[in-house]
């Protein structure tokens, strides 16, 4: 379980404020470019400092060593070597890395055995991002952090990216804009992230059969501020989810 409570992470001048968030299995953070999902995660992983109290299985992110059990695919984690095979033998050691699960993983990724030799500056986007996926999941973790693990991938793969997801791990957080992806994650709880405010939790299968309306709606699941204006997640009203594509497009919607 990941517990998030009175939490304030900063970035620069933007600030994220979280608070109340209880993630029971597993959540998907739904948020436009910039909002403030990557910084959330890093201070979930314990990569960057926070105010307030972050929690995974009762124990405070920050004052924790090595969490082994928790595994994430932000790219800071992972630019400690030369090529794929030293990074698969770092985490082999760091995190029990198993590799025989990351050559499976790789495979239904869809990345051929030329990718270990290849050197991390010369992966293109979508490798990148699929070989941290892999890595992550690959020392068969409890509680799992992603971050747009969509981003550069193309559209044969992404089917595959999300089946592992749904597999792996007991609890955790994906974080992404891609609303296409709810389908597959019925049961999960689903979050907002909007301009560094984080509102929720409502169940992906609501949130699929509802859309957003302008202003404070009665029997709304959610009210959520976009530019200082009110909206409302109503199910069976205003502009569905499901057909939206991707949650950048609110600012779109909401002028
Ligand atoms: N180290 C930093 N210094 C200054 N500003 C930062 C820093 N890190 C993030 N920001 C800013 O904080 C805001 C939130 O960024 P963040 O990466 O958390 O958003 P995001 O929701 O993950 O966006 P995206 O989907 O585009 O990755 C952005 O405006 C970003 O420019």
């Amino acid at each position: 379980m990941i517990e998030i409570r009175g939490v304030k992470v900063r970035a620069g001048t933007f600030e994220v404020l979280a608070d109340g968030a209880e993630v029971v299995g597993k959540a998907v953070l739904l948020g436009p470019n910039g909002s403030g999902k990557t910084t959330l995660l890093r201070a979930v992983s314990g990569v960057i400092p926070y105010e307030g109290s972050i929690k995974i299985d009762g124990v405070e992110v920050d004052s924790a060593r090595g969490l082994l059990t928790v595994s994430s695919n932000l790219p800071e984690i992972y630019r400690i070597a030369y090529d794929v095979a030293g990074l698969l033998e770092v985490f082999e050691d760091l995190k029990g890395v198993d590799r025989g699960e990351f050559e499976a993983l790789m495979g239904r990724l869809g990345l051929g055995r030329e990718v270990m030799r290849r050197p991390v500056h010369a992966l293109s986007a979508g490798q990148w991002s699929l070989v941290r996926l892999a890595l992550a999941l690959s020392s068969r973790p409890k509680t799992i952090l992603v971050d747009e693990p969509f981003e550069n991938v193309d559209p044969a793969r992404r089917g595959a990216v999300l089946k592992l997801l749904v597999e792996r791990g007991e609890s955790g957080i994906v974080a992404t804009h891609d609303l296409d992806a709810l389908k597959a994650m019925r049961g999960w709880d689903a979050y907002f992230m909007l301009e560094g405010r984080l509102y929720g939790p409502v169940l992906v299968d609501d949130l699929l059969a509802s859309g957003l309306v302008r202003g404070r709606a009665g029997g709304a699941l959610l009210t959520l501020k976009v530019g200082g204006v009110e909206y409302s997640v109503v199910k069976g009203a205003g502009v569905k989810f499901s057909e939206m594509g991707t949650v950048n497009k609110i600012y779109g919607l909401v002028e």
